[in-house]
């Protein structure tokens, strides 16, 4: 298996059905078996919040959307899956024998991943024939979204397992990290669990409701964490002298009585009310699906913040990001315009998510900008301005940007862009955009750009090179035919 063509999902839940959306949206066809009466109803809510978070996350071409097939056993579900998950419920006899049974009707090449939160991969591959494909595959919820993948082999699985696995999830957009030892939780459920005692004992003991312990959390080192792990964190807050001066500062602090995670809480049914109401009062009537649309919003906006971090290079989840999206891009066919029926070429199609959307509830000023940004890259890859070219040493600037707004567009509007060259030469391009309401056919916005092209080393304008000006020369040429569009030319003040 050099890429993943054909992946099987073993168990359709809250994890399983998230990484049916995952490899479907990587273009990867997906065989589903779940015992579950409402599976491919859950499934689908899954998808659908899936793809709604995808629409928000990137503009690169995804892949057509793999095929969902729901199957009757096991056995069908498998046979020929090249990466076969599963996620059933975490209880190691019912999820050896299903690894089991997968193993017996799998193809010997086929990897086996499992979603166990805690599970050591040795237990649960004891009773297969072929051990050496199976390894631990633990995700974060949501696994559309969230990157993270901690890859953990057994006593009996192949490294050429392990390095397999890493290109797997590569290709379906994830961060695979190779855990070097098997050990039970593995390395993140570990913490979390450390975290999660102590939670226990501060709301057991009066110190803090749930409330007050999620704000200290997400107000403060939650967000460090997005960004930046424990050590690199801590090193920073050593000061100049990093991590030394961090550990001699508050190396002694270990053995003070700082907490009690090594106790387990009696979680008895008072406690269990007593978080459960918490919870209540803390959701203040959000549905579940409403609070995983606003999780999966936020996740969305912390990544783009990410992809811009590092002077634009891009950081941690960004970066991933980042780098998944040049290859989509890279796999994309080349981009050609239609000239053949002349009107303004079609670039592309969005949405209005609910992070476009301000306080007057309609699309905010920045957004129109970011659609117009967006539109004008795809007019560039048009003519060949890439990232390949970009990364070459040129590039196109916008150097004047006049926008009108038209109408209004709500959240969940479908929008349409179109681009007009009104006129180009050696350096200039002089483009004409509108975004429509792709239900209504109304414009909503205008801008009206000129770009020039720039040697990005010098931050200069020069010539573009003939590979791009016969591109961009056929445009101008077959849209100076085409009317003036209302608006071009106008400027501030003026009476309409
Ligand atoms: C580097 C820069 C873009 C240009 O600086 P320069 O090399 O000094 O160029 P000149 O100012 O001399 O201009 C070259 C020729 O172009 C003509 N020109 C300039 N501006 C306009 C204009 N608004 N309208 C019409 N013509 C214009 C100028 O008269 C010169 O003509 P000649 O006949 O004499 O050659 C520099 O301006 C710069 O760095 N600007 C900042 C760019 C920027 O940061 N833009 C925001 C980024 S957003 C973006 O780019 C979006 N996206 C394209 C990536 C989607």
């Amino acid at each position: 298996m050099s890429q993943i063509k054909n992946a099987a999902c073993v168990g359709g839940g809250v994890i399983g059905g998230a990484w049916v959306a995952r490899f479907a949206l990587a273009g990867i066809d997906v065989k589903i078996f779940d015992p579950h009466p409402e599976a491919e109803r859950i499934i689908g809510e899954v998808m659908a919040n899936a793809e709604r978070a995808y629409a928000m996350l990137t503009m690169a071409p995804l892949p057509p959307k793999g095929k969902l097939i729901f199957c009757k056993s096991i056995e069908e579900t498998v046979k020929d899956a090249d990466w076969i998950q599963e996620s059933v419920p975490e209880r190691l006899e019912l999820k050896r024998g299903v690894i089991t049974q997968i193993d017996a009707a799998a193809r010997p090449d086929a990897l086996i991943g499992s979603s166990t939160s805690g599970l050591l991969p040795s237990d649960l591959q004891a009773e297969m024939k072929h051990p050496e494909r199976m390894f631990v595959a633990h995700p974060y919820n949501p696994v559309y979204l969230l990157p993270l993948v901690e890859l953990v082999g057994g006593k009996k699985t192949s490294k050429t397992t392990i390095e397999r696995a890493m290109l797997g999830v590569e290709q379906i957009g994830m961060k695979g990290v190779v855990i070097a030892k098997e050990i039970e939780a593995f390395v993140g459920d570990r913490l979390l669990e450390a975290l999660w005692r102590e939670a226990l004992w501060l709301i057991q003991d009066d110190i803090c409701d749930t409330e007050t312990l999620d704000n200290v959390m997400r107000y403060s080192f939650g967000m460090r964490w997005a960004q930046m792990g424990l050590f690199e964190t801590y090193r920073i807050a050593g000061g100049e002298a990093g991590m030394r001066h961090f550990l001699a500062q508050f190396g002694p602090c270990l053995k003070w009585p700082w907490t009690k995670f090594t106790d387990v809480v009696d979680l008895d049914d008072a406690l269990v009310e007593k978080i459960g109401a918490q919870s209540d009062a803390q959701a203040a009537g959000r549905s579940i699906r409403e609070l995983e649309r606003i999780r999966d919003e936020n996740l969305v906006g912390i990544m783009h913040a990410l992809k811009s971090g590092n002077g634009g290079e891009g950081w941690g989840a960004g970066k991933l990001l980042a780098d998944f999206e040049a290859k989509l891009w890279a796999n994309a066919k080349k981009p050609e315009a239609d000239l053949g029926d002349v009107k303004p070429l079609h670039i592309l199609d969005t949405k209005v998510s609910a992070a476009w959307v301000d306080y007057n509830g309609h699309m905010t000023e920045h957004r129109y900008l970011q659609v117009f940004g967006d539109t004008s890259d795809g007019l560039l890859r048009l003519i060949g301005v890439d990232l390949e070219y970009v990364r070459d040493g040129h590039s196109y600037y916008t150097v004047e940007t006049h926008i009108r707004n038209l109408g209004e567009a709500k959240l969940g509007d479908a929008l349409y862009s179109t681009c007009q060259l009104l006129s180009s030469d050696e350096k200039r391009l002089h483009l004409f955009s509108t975004i429509y309401n792709a239900a209504t056919k109304e414009a909503v916005a205008t801008a009206e750009q000129m770009m020039l092209h720039v040697d990005s080393k010098a931050g200069k304008s020069v010539a573009a090179p003939a590979k791009v000006l016969d591109k961009l020369k056929a445009i101008t040429e077959a849209h100076a035919g085409l009317p003036t569009p209302e608006g071009a030319g106008r400027f501030v003040g003026q009476k309409r």
